[in-house]
């Protein structure tokens, strides 16, 4: 036990990834914990347990990791954002080595692939330059080339709608929020990047009310999260069913584990406490953007975050540091930001009010909903890039405040005012 609190790692062994299993024993750890403990004020997030296997795993990132090399971008996004918002992100020492390593993962003709001399692909790009973001410094900032960026971007358009993950690629919906989340925190966002986004993300909303990752398929929470946040930062959310997004959204959250599912059938996983909990605030700035007056109050959450934090807490925090997706896993750092990611979100309230589950230092730093980087680092690049001269590219204004187009007022909108949700 450590001291003042419970870490709990869930007695039971998961042997098959079976459903009924799975929810019995996430109810055997509640059990457990309820019998051993004096209640709430006993859940403990032990920060300096996954602070240091979080920083162990950073420092080793340019030489390990060999097997993964594809996704390095994701382990640098992944583990500095999860030490933001514990609130131990020490840029210090961080911000010239992550540069240092994403330029060499920054491609001539622009975006940034998995490793260094490999090709560009919208999912590293985003996590590259996320981590550039919370790096936050101006050496960061510059190791962007928002020229060749903003052609990659325009050359990844499918003429399908939509973006393509990379050259012949495949088109899903990570693509266009990667690409508008991406152009959005460059300040380079414009009107023809997003042309036919809406219509695309409308047309892979399914009969359940999610969004698919592509026309077609199934409605599942990181493809939900990915559309309805690329049609908020553009301020064209209303193209979607809103209350049937809604209605889908707060069933995928489980009456017995407190968690979310990513889609319907399927297991609760920590990783959708993000994907699935920032749907709700998401949903809260949309009907906001529609005018429209939803028949709920309007400070409520529309989730229920005690349970998804005590999930969170008490049967995903691994013993041996970091977070993991479900009682029985081993912790990763994709997971280890995302359930913290989720917690962050459920702890801050639409309402600016704060709901903490167990000790009060539990409460993490609050996420920017759209980009999830920490809002003060999402105010700070503002502030950076906002100040630059126009960006020309191929002879055309894309940014600057003549010629930009309305997708620009935009962008300014969303960095001065929507952070309040
Ligand atoms: C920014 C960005 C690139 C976001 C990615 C969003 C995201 C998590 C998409 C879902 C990917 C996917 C196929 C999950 C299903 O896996 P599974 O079948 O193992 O999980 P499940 O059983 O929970 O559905
Ligand atoms: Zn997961």
């Amino acid at each position: 036990m450590a001291p003042g609190g419970v870490i709990l790692e869930c007695p039971a062994t998961i042997t098959s990834l079976e459903q009924q299993k799975t929810e019995n024993d996430v109810r055997n750890c509640f059990t457990t914990f309820l019998m051993n403990s004096n209640g709430q004020a006993d859940i403990l997030l032990n920060r300096e347990l996954h602070t240091s296997w979080l920083k162990r795993g950073l420092r080793s990132l340019p030489t390990n990791f060999a097997g993964l090399d594809a996704s390095r971008p994701w382990f640098v996004y992944w583990i500095s954002h999860a030490l933001e918002v514990l609130d131990d992100y020490d840029e210090s020492i961080w911000a010239s080595k992550v540069a240092s390593f994403l330029s060499q993962c920054q491609h001539p003709t622009g975006g940034f692939a998995g490793g260094p001399r490999q090709l560009s692909h919208l999912a590293p790009t985003y996590a590259a330059v996320s981590a550039l973001v919370i790096a936050g410094s101006e050496a960061a900032y510059k190791a962007v080339d928002r020229e060749t960026m903003y052609r990659f971007l325009m050359s990844m358009k499918s003429p399908h709608g939509g973006f393509k993950m990379h050259h012949e690629g495949e088109t899903d919906m990570r693509g266009s929020y990667c690409a508008l989340a991406v152009a959005s925190m460059l300040h380079i966002l414009t009107d023809e990047l997003a042309d036919g986004i809406p219509e695309y993300i409308r047309r892979c909303q399914t009969w359940e009310g999610g969004l698919a990752g592509e026309e077609g398929l199934e409605a599942h929470g990181g493809y939900s999260y990915c559309g309805l946040a690329a049609l908020c930062i553009i301020g064209k959310a209303h193209a979607l069913d809103l209350h049937a997004f809604l209605n889908w959204a707060a069933r995928k959250q489980m009456a017995h584990e407190g968690g979310f599912q990513g889609r319907a059938n399927k297991l609760v996983d920590s990783c959708y406490n993000f994907w699935l909990g920032g749907i709700f605030p998401l949903l809260h700035e949309a009907f906001r953007q529609k005018g429209e007056d939803v028949a709920l109050p309007e400070n409520h959450s529309w989730f229920a975050p005690s349970p998804l934090q005590t999930y969170g807490l008490l049967a995903c925090q691994h013993a041996g540091g970091g977070l993991k997706d479900k009682p029985g896993k081993s912790a990763d750092f994709y997971h280890t930001c995302y359930a913290l990611s989720g917690l962050s979100v459920s702890q801050h309230g639409v309402d600016g009010a704060t709901c903490v589950v167990g000790d009060p230092s539990n409460l993490l730093q609050k996420t920017d909903i759209y980009y999830n980087v920490l809002i003060e680092k999402a105010e700070r690049k503002s502030a950076f890039f906002e100040k630059l001269p126009p960006l020309v590219v191929d002879g055309r204004q894309i940014c600057g405040q003549e010629g930009e187009g309305a997708l620009a007022g935009r962008r300014r909108a969303l960095d001065q005012a929507d952070r309040r949700v």
